[in-house]
């Protein structure tokens, strides 16, 4: 909030003018109640127009007040966001595994949420109370201080009451989110698995829980909605107490002329202004309470540190060579590669096998800094991964994950999105590339036909042809890619890799694939099993070896015996 404070502080001085134009309406109700006893017809005009100038002023000040405080509780609010979206990107693999999605989702929208009600709505009641209450005191204590202090004495009760309530009102609004949480996350799973839900004809089920969560939320919001129909009323309860004691002491004072009785109703309309802020500081305290604790849920991820920093990538437009030394790396203390060593010079091609399961997207992974490796296990052009400068890393890397993800957008913009902005010719060399061309000529749209949430207006081989595309577009010295072809028959897996092959000529390439007909074109396939490397060798060695890799080819070729006799 420091960034703001010449906003901030244009806040407080209109709502200073504001509270001190607040002092004078009372007094004019005072000199308005004493020229009608004293029938000054004059004055009496001249106060009702003051009264209706300062109301009108007060009107202009006070949202001349406000605006500055909710303008910078916005600015900071916009901040927060680009701040934790910038850190999120910049943490790896093993922070996403911590934290679930929807928590995250949670800490963008209702913890920001908090912490922009306290830094704008809440500071400017807490200023406004201190101010309201400074001035209003010094008014009243001037007028009468005896009468003050019997009036005032049922405030503190008030807080207490407000602050008791509002420490209740704090744990029922946490249950409300909590519920509205739990009903949000079974509805974005009913909604995204609605397929698979009609489909095995679990409806009923999905509805039965949804309803569970439906309930507990309709409990939390009742509690919550009986403890706020009690906080205004606990108001009217004690005020009538200040109202007695001003009217039983001050009457008294009244006849026996030491007060007029414009004075005392001022008196009144003075104690009257101080009932809202108290009201308001117990909401405060509560507000204070749920943003310390938002502030708290943020600073674990804006105070995380990001692996950021590191060495400086040497020679990062080269295609590097990879080298693991007996490496090891697990998931929560489990095991995944154990004591991986595996030689790839710069420029080859390496073919990944293997069982499910054995590590092979994993070890894609650790190579392209998703994970932090163990020091002197991983090195890549001869420097030490774990040393390196993650985000330099990256940028040399172009990966193809096994689960094709798309943005947003159009077909056109995701396969440039890694190049916004390219010239439309690079959008048709793609598509051909990737033997996409045909089927967006068929599209309505062509490249502006929308891929739809995470690509699901596109079949299964068009989204993977489409993240292949993508990283063509951006390029790189070390290819990282998993199992690219699997959603595709093998001949057009074998007319993509043809043209692929040409195009990653130089470049080191990892293929991750159990199509024994894409690897046997690689310098060197290696069979991972249970996390060690099994065979490692060309495909005339592996062949030789008459091992896993070798029953991979034989099947493949009495896969396409049968598909030739059928
Ligand atoms: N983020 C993760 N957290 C915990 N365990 C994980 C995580 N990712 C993978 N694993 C586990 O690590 C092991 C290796 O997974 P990995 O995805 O690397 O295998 P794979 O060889 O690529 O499998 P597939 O051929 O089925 O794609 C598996 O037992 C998997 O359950």
């Amino acid at each position: 909030m420091k960034t703001y404070r010449a906003l901030l502080l244009s806040g407080l001085v209109w709502l200073l003018l504001t509270d001190l134009l607040g002092l004078l309406i009372p007094w004019l109700i005072k000199e308005g109640i004493d020229s009608v006893q004293m029938a000054r017809y004059g004055q009496l005009t001249t106060v009702g127009g003051l009264l209706a100038g300062a109301a009108l002023v007060r009107f202009v000040t006070r949202s001349w007040s406000r605006y500055p405080f909710l303008h910078a509780a916005c600015r900071l609010e916009n901040a927060l966001r680009h701040d934790l979206l910038n850190r999120l990107l910049a943490q790896n693999g093993s922070f996403f595994d911590r934290f679930r999605t929807g928590d995250l989702l949670s800490r963008f929208t209702n913890d920001i949420n908090n912490l922009r009600t306290l830094a704008g709505f809440g500071l400017m009641i807490f200023v406004n109370t201190l101010a309201v209450y400074g001035m209003t005191l010094v008014v009243l204590l001037r007028m009468s201080a005896p009468l003050t202090l019997a009036a005032l004495l049922p405030y503190p009760l008030l807080l207490l009451l407000t602050r008791y309530l509002s420490t209740r009102l704090q744990t029922a609004s946490a249950r409300v989110q909590m519920g509205l949480g739990q009903v949000s996350e079974a509805l974005e799973e009913g909604i995204s698995g609605q397929a698979v839900i009609r489909s095995s004809g679990l409806q009923a089920l999905r509805a039965d829980r949804f309803d569970g969560h439906n309930n507990d939320y309709l409990d939390a919001s009742l509690s919550l909605a009986r403890l706020r129909s009690a906080l205004g009323p606990s108001m009217a309860l004690i005020a009538p107490l200040s109202t007695m004691a001003i009217f039983y002491l001050g009457g008294r004072q009244v006849i026996a002329h030491r007060m007029s009785l414009g004075e005392l109703v001022a008196f009144n309309a003075y104690l009257a202004q101080l009932a809202m802020p108290t009201l308001m500081l117990g909401w405060i305290l509560g507000l204070v309470q749920r943003g310390a604790a938002s502030a708290e849920r943020l600073g674990e991820i804006l105070g995380s540190s990001p692996p950021s920093g590191g060495q400086p990538v040497v020679a990062a437009a080269r295609p590097p060579s990879v080298s693991l030394k007996n490496l090891c790396f697990g998931y929560n203390q489990k095991p995944v590669l154990r004591g991986l060593s595996l030689e790839v010079p710069a420029g080859s091609l390496i073919g990944i096998a293997g069982p499910t399961g054995c590590g092979k997207s994993t070890l894609l992974h650790l190579l392209a800094g998703l994970y932090p490796v163990p020091a002197g296990q991983v090195l890549i052009g001869g420097q030490d991964l774990a040393m390196l400068d993650g985000e330099a890393h990256r940028l040399r890397v172009a990966m193809v994950p096994q689960e094709s993800r798309l943005f947003s957008g159009s077909v056109g913009e995701n396969l440039l999105y890694a190049t916004p902005g390219a010239q439309a010719s690079l959008l048709k060399r793609l598509s051909r590339t990737v033997s996409l061309d045909a089927e967006v000529a068929n599209f309505s749209e062509g490249f502006d036909t929308r891929v739809g949430e995470g690509g699901q207006a596109l079949s299964g081989g068009q989204r993977q042809r489409v993240c292949l595309g993508r990283a063509l577009g951006r390029g790189g010295g070390l290819w990282l890619l998993d199992d690219p072809f699997s959603h595709l028959d093998a001949a057009t897996s074998q007319r993509i890799w043809r043209r692929l092959l040409r195009l990653l000529a130089g470049k080191t390439v990892f293929l991750v694939s159990g199509q024994a007909s894409l690897l046997a074109a690689a310098d060197c396939i290696a069979i991972l099993e249970n996390g060690r490397l099994q065979e490692c060798g060309s495909h005339q060695q592996l062949l030789a070896e008459g091992g896993w890799y070798a029953r991979l080819v034989e099947k493949e070729r009495l896969q396409r015996e049968l598909e030739g006799l059928a």
